[in-house]
């Protein structure tokens, strides 16, 4: 009940729904209670004696019974189901919010697949617990007290020999729960796993077509789904043991009913009304512990269920707003980035990237030069506060960045990835992304700065056209030039590109610069590339190995020094510099 409790902040406004549920079916079970009493005045009052007009007045009533019970249990569904979907609607709520403010460290860990299971089969899991079960396993004890106290009042010896089989039956029922649950949380985790195949599946399908992979896919599929089906019948054979056994002692009561009870009706220490009446109370008691099973089912489902929402409910954020933090004016900010001796690493590995120390003046360009995995990125991430620093501090107008609001902080900054991510919706609102206030001319400006106007008006809806999931039908220079006019869009006060423009020609990428110089006028911008002709008319380079500055300066100083930055330099311009070494030596490029 722990997690029940832990959930009950999300239901918490409509708990009058919840005790009426509740109230409801207590009083329909109340009501069932009427049946054998009826049974016993029909035989015992009405058919003994012959009084014929007792008959309709017992027939009468039953109906009534049955109306009233039918209205009880109609009312119990209705604020039950009312109940269950407002805590579900919350909870997806909340997750999706959660969701939206985990900090990265979750996502490079997260499963979309699993995430994705948790938001629909384990909520619906709890939907249905909190609607009905919970109710319903509160009923299961209503009708062994209601019915309990019944067969007291009729003849306490019989009820206390027919009872003695009932210890058994909630015992076999306990000892089952606590086999069942693992298995289900097992089963849960399984289904996840599945989940997460389909999900990577799709996502990746042109890698796993180009490589022809297609036989390794349903491999992993099938042993995924190998252990989802072992899971169930693992469950499905606990069930089938846990149904016979019960039937056996609940027909040992039965039977122990029939024995000492017949006798006694014999005797005439009891009635045939009575006998009857206690024939039908019995499954008062054992219809519960029959149902027990099933209810306890219910709720470990439910409560492995809740405690994977909760997982993601009570997850801690690490990065986030301090109470003291402040926006950022965005009309009057200059733009100054000052990095200070900053260290970072990755969770418990080796620093990603260790001391780096740079100023970045307001409307320069910093561009960052480096091996695959020498921490440009990552020194990017942390300036958009995507993990804390380690040691040292970033400022930005010299205000220390964990001292700003993190939204603010983002809002002054637009970043165009090197992947990049399209939504499945028109370009125009791909471009437009999150922003209300913004006409279609400002989208038209940004998408012509971005070199990406032309190749949107030769598609067939114009701006209008929708793109498939992730972009798929654009190639990925088309996908990148969208991506740029978005972040174009922003009129950012730092503009980051990482990689922005490596999917794109050496003469696109040479338009798109000089549409940014444009635009970027009075704005800070950090680039990141492979490639030297993206940088070269940086402020300042930066040239990064294993996560350490090794060498900065401006393009004309650094290829006039042996290192790093000539080695790549003279890589990438071999053909031009053996041209201009025949020609006019020395000329700068
Ligand atoms: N989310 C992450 N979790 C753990 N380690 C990471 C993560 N992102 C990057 N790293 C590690 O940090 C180091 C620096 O990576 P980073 O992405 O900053 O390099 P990069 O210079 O941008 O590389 P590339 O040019 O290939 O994009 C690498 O060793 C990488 O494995």
């Amino acid at each position: 009940m722990e997690v029940l409790r832990q959930l009950r902040g999300y239901y918490q406004e409509r708990r009058t729904y919840l005790v009426l549920s509740i109230l409801c079916l207590a009083a329909a079970t109340g009501f069932g209670l009427v049946y054998p009493l009826l049974l016993r005045n029909l035989i015992d009052d009405v058919i003994r004696p012959g009084n014929y007009e007792g008959v309709l007045w017992i027939a009468l009533t039953a109906v009534g019974v049955v109306v009233i019970k039918a209205s009880l249990q109609f009312l119990h569904g209705f604020f039950g189901g009312r109940l269950g979907n407002y805590l579900a609607y919350r909870l997806r709520n909340a997750c999706y919010e959660k969701l939206q403010f985990l900090s990265f460290r979750y996502y490079d860990k997260a499963k979309t697949g699993d995430l994705m299971s948790r938001l629909t089969g384990d909520l619906e899991a709890i939907r249905n617990f909190v609607g009905f079960g919970f109710a319903q396993l509160l009923n299961l004890v209503l009708m062994v007290v209601f019915g309990m106290i019944m067969m007291m009042s009729i003849h306490w010896q019989l009820t206390l020999i027919t009872m003695i089989t009932i210890p058994f039956l909630a015992a076999v029922a306990l000892k089952f729960e606590s086999k069942i649950h693992p298995a289900f949380q097992e089963m849960r985790l399984a289904l996840s796993s599945l989940t997460t195949a389909v999900q990577e599946n799709v996502t990746g399908v042109r890698t796993v077509k180009s490589f022809a992979r297609e036989p390794y896919e349903m491999e992993k599929f099938s042993h995924r789904n190998e252990r989802y089906k072992d899971n169930q019948i693992f469950a499905s054979t606990l069930w089938s043991r846990f149904f016979p056994v019960m039937e056996l002692l609940a027909s040992i009561s039965v039977a122990v009913l029939l024995a000492v009870g017949g006798t006694l009706v014999i005797k005439e220490q009891l009635t045939l009304g009575d006998l009857v009446a206690f024939f039908s109370l019995i499954w008062f008691i054992i219809g519960p512990m029959w149902g027990l099973g099933f209810h306890i089912n219910n709720y470990t489902q439910s409560k492995a269920s809740g405690e994977r929402v909760l997982e993601i409910l009570n997850q801690k954020v690490d990065v986030k707003d301090e109470d003291s933090a402040v926006d950022l004016d965005l009309e009057n900010m200059q733009g100054k980035v000052e990095f200070d001796h900053v260290t970072f690493a990755y969770g418990n590995k080796m620093p990603a990237v260790t001391d780096i120390h740079f100023t970045a003046e307001p409307g320069s360009v910093i561009g960052f030069l480096g091996g695959t995995g020498s921490g440009k990125s990552t020194i990017i991430q942390l300036l958009m506060r995507a993990y804390n620093v380690n040691e040292g501090s970033i400022r930005l107008d010299g205000r220390d960045i964990k001292d700003i609001r993190i939204q603010s902080l983002r809002s002054a900054i637009a970043t165009v990835f090197q992947e990049t991510f399209l939504f499945s919706s028109s370009i125009r609102n791909n471009i437009a992304y999150g922003m209300t206030q913004v006409s279609m001319e400002e989208i038209i400006y940004a998408a012509k700065l971005a070199k990406a106007h032309d190749f949107i008006m030769e598609m067939p809806d114009g701006y209008d056209t929708v793109v498939g999931e992730r972009g798929m039908g654009l190639s990925g220079g088309q996908k990148q030039r969208i991506a740029i006019a978005r972040a174009l869009l922003i009129n950012p006060k730092i503009l980051i590109l990482d990689d922005a423009t490596s999917a794109v020609d050496m003469e696109t990428e040479h338009e798109i610069q000089s549409g940014f110089q444009e635009v970027m006028q009075g704005r800070t911008t950090f680039i990141i590339a492979h490639r030297i002709s993206s940088l070269r008319h940086a402020d300042e380079i930066l040239v990064l190995d294993e996560g350490r500055i090794v060498q900065r300066g401006k393009h004309e100083e650094l290829i006039q020094v042996p290192g790093p930055y000539q080695e790549v330099y003279r890589i990438q311009y071999a053909d031009h510099l053996s041209r201009n070494n025949e020609g006019n030596e020395g000329k700068v490029l």
